[in-house]
């Protein structure tokens, strides 16, 4: 049997009354790409933590290498040969990748030999791993895939031989994603330690050797990938028989809801964001928006919601004129009151306050709303109440009205989102990235909500980077790319790669 590289032994981390990892124990084959996975809140991204060194552990023990270590902080991981790709990168814009991956790994020496050995030590990184990063590129003018590939250099410059990727494809192209994969076989052949959290089944299928399943706080399962299939880990995961497959029958559309035409952005230093956009949306149907992260999908979804004034163009919902609409509120608020309902794409600094309770959330923008007011006060209670039935609707855990919603995992602070835009019985919702980083159990929840929404005779307009999701759901499809629409197909019509390649600008 091959070594270990990592073990992990007892584990155990409580954070006050939550039990975020329970005695956990495995081992992690050296060389090897193992996954990790589990619903949200199962204690993934807490138990990496601890390896990373950014959290200690109440109990247990982790060997690396067979050695018992403590790791008291990243600079320690790192020291011990272990990486991490968070999901956020954590790299300084206007520098050059050189001097990303310099920052911070001087070593005392002065910037400019250490600049010059970097740079060969770079240039032998990028032929072993076939990275293909540019060392003198400035990195904000990067794409998302190669600033990723540039966390990943930084790692390896800093001597990983372990490297943990958290939810690395949740913002790649499939395209970016089939090079991540590349680059990561790359590394398990020349022996490197790859860990992979992520929530896609099919990811896990295509490249991990072993995969850990966790669930509550608790490893459930510990398999050889090549032993099971897609829905073996999707019930392992949950609990529970997962229903893959969704139920969707044709759409029967009805009358326009949303006629969008001639819409331009340009911002402030003069950069054109939208171009010329235009299309319908009628009730009953639901029009994904596929593209690239950053081609103006998520402006034109800050337009449509209000937060935003677009340069010109023509925005008419049910027959008003939402361009010129006068108001002596917020634009946002009035489009709410027309009908219109919005769940942010960035949903911890749009679609809710952290540091709020639940309860709080869960009624925000609907401040007005008699049902939850008492005169000029709120009805605590009634608020309380329609908290309570939200989180049984849509199985919010923990089940806690009066928690802090900062503290809740991604995916149920998205059903608590949903569960309030869904209440206020809009007549057109704008939907951005519904499930990123929500779990296999709750993505299954929301698109059959989605479904029936529609189903009910609501106009559903979807952006998401997800190809998977933007093909279940949609009845018909518009790409984005540059901001300006690149085509259009009906859902029946486009497969991944059809759509991969309008994403990317072709035509
Ligand atoms: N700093 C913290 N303070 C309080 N509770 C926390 C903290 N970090 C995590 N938790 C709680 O610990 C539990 C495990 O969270 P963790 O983020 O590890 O789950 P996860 O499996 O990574 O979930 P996801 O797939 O949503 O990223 C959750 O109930 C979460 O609310």
């Amino acid at each position: 049997m091959a070594e270990l590289a990592i073990e992990l032994i007892g584990v155990n981390k409580r954070f006050g009354e939550v039990h975020a990892n329970k005695n956990i124990s495995f081992g992690i084959r050296k060389g090897a790409i193992h996954g990790i996975i589990g619903e949200n809140g199962a204690g993934k991204s807490t138990l990496m933590s601890i390896l990373y060194g950014y959290y200690q552990a109440d109990s247990g023990s982790i060997r690396i290498n067979g050695q018992e270590q403590r790791i008291r902080s990243s600079q320690d991981a790192i020291a011990k040969g272990i990486g991490m790709v968070h999901q956020h990168f954590m790299l300084v814009d206007p520098f050059t990748v050189l001097e990303n991956i310099v920052l911070g790994a001087e070593e005392g020496v002065s910037l400019e030999s250490s600049l010059a050995a970097a740079r060969r030590h770079l240039a032998e990184l990028n032929r072993d791993y076939g990275l293909q990063v540019d060392p003198d590129a400035i990195v904000g003018e990067l794409g998302v895939g190669s600033q990723q590939r540039v966390e990943i250099l930084k790692a390896l410059y800093r001597g990983a031989d372990v490297l943990i990727l958290d939810e690395p494809t949740a913002v790649l192209t499939p395209q970016e994603a089939d090079d991540l994969f590349r680059i990561l076989r790359l590394l398990k052949q020349q022996g490197k330690t790859v860990i992979l959290i992520t929530h896609k089944l099919r990811e896990v299928l295509d490249i991990t050797d072993a995969v850990t399943v966790m669930r509550a706080g608790e490893v459930v399962g510990q398999v050889v990938t090549a032993e099971v299939g897609k829905e073996d880990l999707a019930d392992l995961m949950v609990g529970r028989k997962v229903n893959l497959q969704l139920n969707k029958t044709p759409a029967k559309p009805g009358k326009v809801v949303l006629s969008v035409s001639g819409l331009n952005l340009v911002d402030e230093r003069g950069v054109a964001l939208l171009k010329d956009v235009g299309f319908e949306l009628r009730a009953g149907e639901i029009v994904g928006i596929a593209g690239v992260s950053g081609n103006g999908q998520s402006e034109l979804l800050e337009v449509l919601s209000g937060m935003r004034e677009a340069t010109s163009g023509s925005v008419n919902f049910n027959g008003t004129e939402l361009s010129t609409l006068k108001t002596r509120e917020p634009k946002a608020a009035a489009y709410r009151k027309l009908g219109i309902a919005h769940v942010p794409e960035d949903r911890s600094r749009e679609g809710l306050v952290k540091d709020l309770a639940t309860f709080e959330n869960a009624i925000l923008g609907q401040h007005n709303d008699k049902s939850i007011r008492r005169g000029w006060l709120f009805n605590r209670q009634a608020i309380v109440e329609r908290c309570r039935r939200f989180i049984e609707e849509f199985d919010v855990r923990p089940a806690l009205t009066h928690r802090r919603i900062g503290l809740f995992s991604g995916g149920n602070q998205q059903k608590v989102i949903l569960a309030r835009e869904i209440h206020a019985n809009p007549q057109l919702m704008l939907i951005g990235q519904p499930t990123r980083g929500v779990d296999i159990g709750a993505i299954e929840f929301i698109h059959q909500r989605l479904l029936q929404l529609r189903d009910e005779g609501k106009a559903l307009l979807l952006v998401s980077v997800e190809l998977d999701e933007i093909l279940a759901l949609s009845d018909r499809i518009i790409v984005m790319n540059a901001g300006a629409i690149s085509g259009e197909l009906p859902a029946a019509e486009a497969t991944a790669t059809s759509l991969g390649l309008l994403m990317g600008g072709h035509k």
